[in-house]
């Protein structure tokens, strides 16, 4: 499922209409039908539904629905909040079909009628806006969807919940609250940034007949679908041995913090890998063992419980290390880190302190010849660019595009909406997850359920995708079954690992 900004969206509709010869009128036919089709489960017979229609396309949209709905017998208002002259083109054309089939046109466009028409209405369907909103909402839009808001009816929105924009980085007056979105072709930007997702409410794709190939050419933006993780994820060879499967390096912890590291390590070895090892102060051991008996270790030099100077590590008998959970930020660790990323001859996944450390260095990352993951929060990847936090959560998607082609990394940008981004620009957007893991510890499950992916036959890509799938539904099973989003601890994830494997095995 590819994911698009307004312009991917009006390229798509140019591309259907001069090459592929389909006229708009037939696309907002499409629009309107198969979105009439979806909602009908949500509608009762006696339900009074108000339809609100602006003056753009997507009001074009709300009279095929108006149309299909009457004709099917369903009581429909339909409210103009713009004066007739502002409908025109396609628009025009479907709201005289909505009349010629006996449909009625309540004009109200100083916004004085919407509250006695709210009151009466049990469905409002959202046709005011779609993609094509600029600027600052104009009077009396603003309080036309404050009152929908505040009205007691179902809100159901027309390809985007009216008044939010579909791209990143833009800024919104308001928008409308809807309980589903029923999204034409390819959800946008905005269904996926924490500031405009929960406007969507529910959402599902509607076809319309674009081309489908061609979405390939416009962006190289997608949603990573549990249909790709059954796709993608490899099964366990029968006759495989531990070496088949890996054999990974952990390099972090500190007496301060000696958790993380047994969480990745433990996760890591849950998550498939052959033989994890463990590089860390040799006072926290013990403590990693009680947690983690499979995986071996190697002491490293250390002062006042945290990792000292660069020491001499054969990285050559590892196919992937993960470096800089629990690892603390004294800059002597910071010296191992970057000796590490120099030196190793396979994949590196660097999170935690160990984005701390290079944050300095980034150069060091474009000497690699071996892939190099960094899986910052918005507050390391704050650090890493110099970006502020609000910024980077605004617009995530062109941040990580700019960062990840600039330093050649595979950039892991973790959130309720995570963006795996390759060298190249292209991404995925994680959609498994949920509250529950925002909680320390489980950027540190992750980080070993990456180690173990990147170890295992798939693409690159692929495997990170798959691990941040595979990290946010165990925490999503774990809350049906065992947990709540309150008590969920990132040991608990460790443990639903087995729920999600078993379903992909
Ligand atoms: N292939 C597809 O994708 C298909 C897409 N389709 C549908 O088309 C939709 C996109 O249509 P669109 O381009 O006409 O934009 P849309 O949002 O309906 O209207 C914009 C109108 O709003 C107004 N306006 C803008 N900003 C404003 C503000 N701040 N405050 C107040 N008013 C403001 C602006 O008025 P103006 O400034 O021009 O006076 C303009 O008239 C898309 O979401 C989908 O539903 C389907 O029909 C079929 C195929
Ligand atoms: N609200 C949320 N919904 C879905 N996933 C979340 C949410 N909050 C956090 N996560 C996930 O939990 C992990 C948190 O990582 P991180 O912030 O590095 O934690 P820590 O450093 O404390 O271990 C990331 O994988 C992130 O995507
Ligand atoms: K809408």
């Amino acid at each position: 499922m590819h994911i698009v900004t307004a312009n991917e969206m009006y390229e798509m509709d140019r591309v259907a209409m001069e090459k592929g010869g389909i006229d708009g009128r037939i696309l907002m036919e499409n629009a309107g039908r198969s979105i009439t089709e979806s909602m009908i489960p949500l509608l009762a017979k006696n339900s009074r539904i108000l339809i609100l229609v602006g003056a753009g396309n997507n009001g074009g949209d709300g009279f095929v629905i108006g149309r299909t709905l009457c004709n099917q017998r369903f009581h429909v208002t339909v409210l103009q909040l713009v004066p007739d002259e502002k409908i025109r083109g396609d628009a025009a054309y479907h709201k005289q079909l909505y009349i010629n089939f006996g449909g009625k046109v309540h004009v109200d466009d100083q916004g004085k009628e919407i509250a006695a028409f709210l009151k009466e209405a049990t469905v409002v369907i959202d046709a005011i806006f779609g993609i094509g909103i600029k600027g600052k909402l104009r009077p009396p839009f603003h309080q036309i969807i404050e009152a929908v808001n505040q009205s007691n009816t179902v809100k159901l929105s027309v390809d985007i919940p009216s008044g939010i924009p579909a791209d990143e980085g833009v800024s919104f007056d308001t928008g409308v609250w809807a309980d589903y979105t029923f999204v034409i072709e390819a959800p946008k930007m905005s269904a996926f940034l924490q500031h405009t997702a929960k406007y969507y409410g529910k959402w599902e794709v509607v076809k319309i007949g674009l081309p489908l190939a061609s979405f390939d050419q416009v962006t190289a933006r997608k949603v990573w679908t549990e249909e790709q993780v059954h796709f993608t994820l490899p099964k366990r060879d029968d006759y495989s041995h531990k070496g088949t499967h890996g054999k990974g390096l952990i390099v972090g912890g500190s007496r301060e913090m000696p958790g993380s590291i047994a969480m990745t390590a433990l996760s890591s070895l849950r998550s498939g890998a052959g033989l994890v090892s463990v590089g860390t102060v040799n006072e926290v051991i013990p403590s990693i063992v009680s947690h983690c008996a499979e995986a071996t270790f190697i002491p490293l030099d250390s002062e006042k419980g945290v990792i000292t100077g660069s020491q001499c590590l054969d990285y050559s008998v590892y196919n992937a290390i993960a470096i800089g959970m629990g690892m603390g930020r004294s800059e002597d660790t910071a010296e191992l880190t970057r000796q590490l990323i120099k030196e190793a001859n396979c994949p590196v996944i660097v999170d935690a302190d160990g984005l701390y450390h290079i944050s300095d260095d980034l150069e060091l990352l474009k000497q690699r010849e071996f892939p190099s993951i960094l899986t910052p929060h918005p507050g390391e990847m704050s650090r890493l660019t110099g970006i502020p936090v609000k910024e980077i959560i605004s617009k995530p998607f062109r941040i990580a595009e700019e960062f990840s082609k600039t330093y050649q990394v595979h950039l892991i940008l973790k959130g309720p909406f995570t963006i795996v981004t390759d060298p190249k620009g292209k991404q995925w957007v994680n959609t498994s997850g949920n509250a529950g893991l925002a909680k320390g510890g489980s950027g540190d499950v992750l980080s070993g359920i990456l180690l173990s992916m990147v170890m295992q036959p798939q693409l690159l890509v692929e495997a990170l995708a798959n691990g941040c799938y595979i990290h946010g539904k165990a925490a999503d099973n774990l809350i049906v079954n065992k947990h709540s989003k309150q008590d969920l601890l990132a040991t608990d994830v460790i443990q639903g690992l087995a729920s999600v494997f078993r379903t992909f095995s």
